[in-house]
């Protein structure tokens, strides 16, 4: 039962996975441990989406003793991860494990979290640098980032990833996620399959993912 239909997202369910979010949840939980929960987080989450979302193929191979049958994963030469800066480093890093020859891209987005929320719940969010690989129609996307809280951040970048691209298929990946976020991405590309590990209660005032497990971009690089 590795990946499980919700109404907004599908769940990434694998123990664990949830054994290591639940890790990185804890305020106990310092510096080196978090990032190495991340990358180990993301090396799950790779396997999972090979597993749930991508086909294997029927290939013959040559054992040193006779001519046998075996299984080829398809497609994963067609696969771009992108690397949304700075919290999903880790994350990817762990995702590569799964994907090692995938295309990377890297986008640079933070939200101007000193602007605050607005009235539709959403923040302002500055673009610093992008660096995108080919993207084309045979390709699958996956789109990294641990954290999908009002979801401002994923949609800013999805509008840059997909301005002149049109991949084979689009994945939304993140470690936790809220319910407003999920929302907000699957309205504007309702293309993309939501895949996270938890679904979250609520964002707090200020816009923060509750539980969720803080800032993970702080924790992750020690800069508060
Ligand atoms: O769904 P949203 O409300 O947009 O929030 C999610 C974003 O917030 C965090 O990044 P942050 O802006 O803190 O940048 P950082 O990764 O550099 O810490 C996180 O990594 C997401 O990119
Ligand atoms: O809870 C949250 C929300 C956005 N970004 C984070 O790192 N954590
Ligand atoms: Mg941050």
């Amino acid at each position: 039962m590795p990946i499980v239909e919700r109404d907004s997202a599908s769940l990434i369910t694998h123990a664990l996975a949830r054994d290591t979010l639940s890790r990185l949840r804890s305020v106990e939980t310092e510096q080196v441990a978090f990032r190495k929960g991340l990358v180990k987080l993301g090396r799950i989450c790779g396997y999972e989406v090979i597993d749930g979302a991508m086909e294997t193929e029927y290939v013959s191979i040559t054992t040193p003793l006779e001519e046998t049958t075996g299984e080829r994963v398809k497609g994963l030469d067609d696969v771009v991860i992108i690397n949304v800066l700075r919290a999903a480093t880790p994350f990817v890093e762990g995702l590569l494990k799964a994907f090692p020859r995938a295309k990377q891209g890297v986008i640079s987005a933070g939200r101007d979290e000193s602007a605050g929320m607005n009235d539709e719940g959403e923040f302002p969010i500055t673009i610093d640098y992008t660096k995108l690989p080919e993207i084309t129609e045979k390709d699958t996307v996956i789109v990294a980032d641990p954290m999908l809280a009002t979801g401002s951040t994923m949609c800013t970048v999805l509008d840059h990833v997909l301005s002149d691209a049109d991949p084979e298929r689009l994945i939304v990946l993140s470690a936790v996620s809220a319910p407003p976020g999920l929302l907000r991405v699957g309205e504007a590309y309702p293309e993309a399959d939501l895949l996270t590990v938890s679904i979250d209660d609520h964002l707090d005032e200020n816009g923060f993912i509750v539980p969720g497990l803080g800032d993970a971009g702080d924790r992750a690089f020690r800069t508060k």
